[in-house]
C-alpha cells in the first residue's frame, strides 16, 4: 500500500519520527482577503492543499503571494475567511501557535550564534531535552550536507550554505507543514538548481506539505505537484503543472507558464474540432473549447507546440527572422505574413530540423495543443 511505502521510508530516514507528526498535514483556505486602505492586496483567496503536497503561489510582482502566505503564517491578519491545519481552525492563533516552519529569502539567523545553536533554538523554545537537541541537530545537519559546519558562525559561510542552515532550523522540529518565501531568490542559478533538488528530495522524504512562493515559473515547475498562479490578488488557476500547460483557463495563465503565441480570429465552424479563420487568412483547428460560430476568439499555442511545414500546407505562413541554438533545441522567431497577424510567432522546434534565417516557412500545431479563448477574456 502505498500509505505504508511513505511510513517505511521515513522510519529509514535520519530524521525518522513516528507518523502522526513527521507526515504533512493537510491545509485549507477559505475566501481570505486582506485589503490595505482601498487597495485589496487579496481578494477571496480559497484552497485546499492535501498533506504532504508540494504548492507555489506563482505571479508577477504585487499579485499577492507574500500576503497570502503570511496569513497563512500568522504574521498578517486576514479581514475576513479562515485558515484551517490539520483540522485545527488557526485563523486567530499567534504565529508560533500554529506548529508551522517557515524560510525566508532573508536567511534571518542569528548572527552571534554558531550554526549548530541556530539550529538548536527552535527545539530549546518547545524544550526539547538536550541529548535529544544535540542528536537532532546532528542529523538535519548531517541531511543537508553540513556535518563539520555546527560550530561555524553564520558569517563563515556562503550564501548557500546559509539557505540550507535555514532550511535546517525550519525542519528540525518537524513541522507537518512549511512556508516558503522566494528562499532561493538570493542564490545564484547553479546553487538555486541544486537547493531546489534538496528541498524536493527532503520534503519527499519527509513528506511535508510545503507551500512556496516565486515569481520563477522554471522554480515552480520543477518543484510543484500543484501550481495557484496569481493576478491582481486572485487566483487565476490552481492545478498540476500539466493541467497549466495543457487546458489553461485564462489568456494570463497561458502566457505566463509558456510564453504563448497570441493569435486573433473568428470561429468558422465547430464540431469535432472548433476551426478559427484567423486573421491572418489561415484555418486553425483546436480541440480544446466550444464556441460558437462567428464568436471573436484569441488562440494560444505554446512554442514547443508548433511545428514548421511548406509554407502552402499550414495555417500561417512567415519568414524566418531569427534562430538560435539552445542545447538540441532551436527557437526560431517568424514574422507572418498579412497584417493582421502578431509582428512575430515564437517557436521551440528540434536542432535538427532548424530553418534558415530568410526561408519561407508555414505553421502546424496538433489542435490538442491549441486552446482558444474568447476576445475580451481577462488576461
Ligand atoms: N503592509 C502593506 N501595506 C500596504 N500595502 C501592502 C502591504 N503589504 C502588501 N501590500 C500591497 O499588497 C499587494 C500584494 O503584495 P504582496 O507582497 O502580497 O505581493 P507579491 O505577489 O508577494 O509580490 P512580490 O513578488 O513583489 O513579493 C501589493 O500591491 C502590495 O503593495
Amino acid at each position: 500500500m502505498p500509505e505504508l511505502d511513505v511510513v517505511s521510508q521515513q522510519q529509514s530516514h535520519p530524521l525518522s519520527a513516528p507518523a502522526e507528526t513527521a507526515i504533512g498535514k493537510p491545509l485549507s483556505v477559505t475566501a481570505v482577503r486582506k485589503t490595505y486602505g482601498a487597495m485589496t492586496a487579496v481578494d477571496e483567496v480559497s484552497m485546499d492543499i492535501a498533506a504532504g503536497e508540494f504548492v507555489t503561489f506563482l505571479g508577477s510582482s504585487g499579485s499577492g503571494k507574500t500576503t497570502t502566505l503570511m496569513m497563512i503564517a500568522g504574521f498578517v491578519e486576514p479581514d475576513s475567511g479562515s485558515i484551517v491545519v490539520g483540522g485545527r481552525d488557526v485563523t486567530r492563533l499567534a504565529p508560533q501557535k500554529r506548529g508551522l516552519g517557515f524560510v525566508f529569502q532573508q536567511y534571518l539567523l542569528f548572527p552571534h550564534m554558531t550554526v549548530g545553536e541556530n539550529i538548536a533554538f527552535p527545539l530549546q523554545l518547545r524544550g526539547v531535552p538536550k541529548a535529544e537537541i544535540r542528536r537532532r541537530v546532528g542529523e538535519t545537519l548531517e541531511m543537508a550536507g553540513l556535518s563539520g559546519f555546527a560550530r561555524r558562525r553564520p558569517r563563515e559561510l556562503s550564501g548557500g550554505q546559509q539557505q540550507r542552515v535555514a532550511l535546517c532550523r525550519a525542519l528540525v522540529y518537524r513541522p507537518p507543514v512549511i512556508l516558503m518565501d522566494e528562499p532561493l531568490g538570493a542564490l545564484d542559478k547553479k546553487l538555486r538548481d541544486q537547493l531546489q533538488t534538496e528541498i524536493k528530495r527532503i520534503q519527499r522524504e519527509l513528506g511535508l506539505t510545503v507551500i512556496y512562493v516565486t515569481h520563477d515559473q522554471e522554480e515552480a515547475l520543477v518543484l510543484s505537484d500543484r501550481i495557484a498562479v496569481m493576478r491582481d490578488g486572485r487566483i487565476d488557476q490552481f492545478d498540476t503543472p500539466q493541467e497549466l500547460f495543457e487546458r489553461p483557463k485564462t489568456p494570463f495563465v497561458a502566457d505566463f507558464l509558456g510564453a504563448a503565441n497570441f493569435l486573433s480570429g473568428v470561429v468558422e465552424d465547430t464540431g469535432d474540432a472548433t476551426a478559427v479563420r484567423l486573421d491572418t487568412g489561415g484555418l486553425l483547428r483546436a480541440r480544446t473549447q466550444q464556441l460558437p460560430r462567428g464568436t471573436r476568439v484569441r488562440a494560444a499555442v505554446q512554442p514547443g507546440r508548433l511545428g514548421l511545414c511548406p509554407a502552402t500546407d499550414g495555417f500561417c505562413a512567415g519568414i524566418v527572422e531569427t534562430v538560435t541554438y539552445v542545447g538540441t533545441l532551436v527557437r526560431v522567431t517568424l514574422r507572418p505574413e498579412g497584417s493582421a497577424g502578431p509582428d512575430v510567432v515564437r517557436l521551440e522546434i528540434p536542432a535538427g530540423r532548424a530553418p534558415l534565417i530568410g526561408d519561407r516557412v508555414g505553421l502546424t500545431a496538433d489542435p490538442d495543443d491549441v486552446t482558444v479563448f474568447e476576445a475580451g477574456t481577462a488576461g
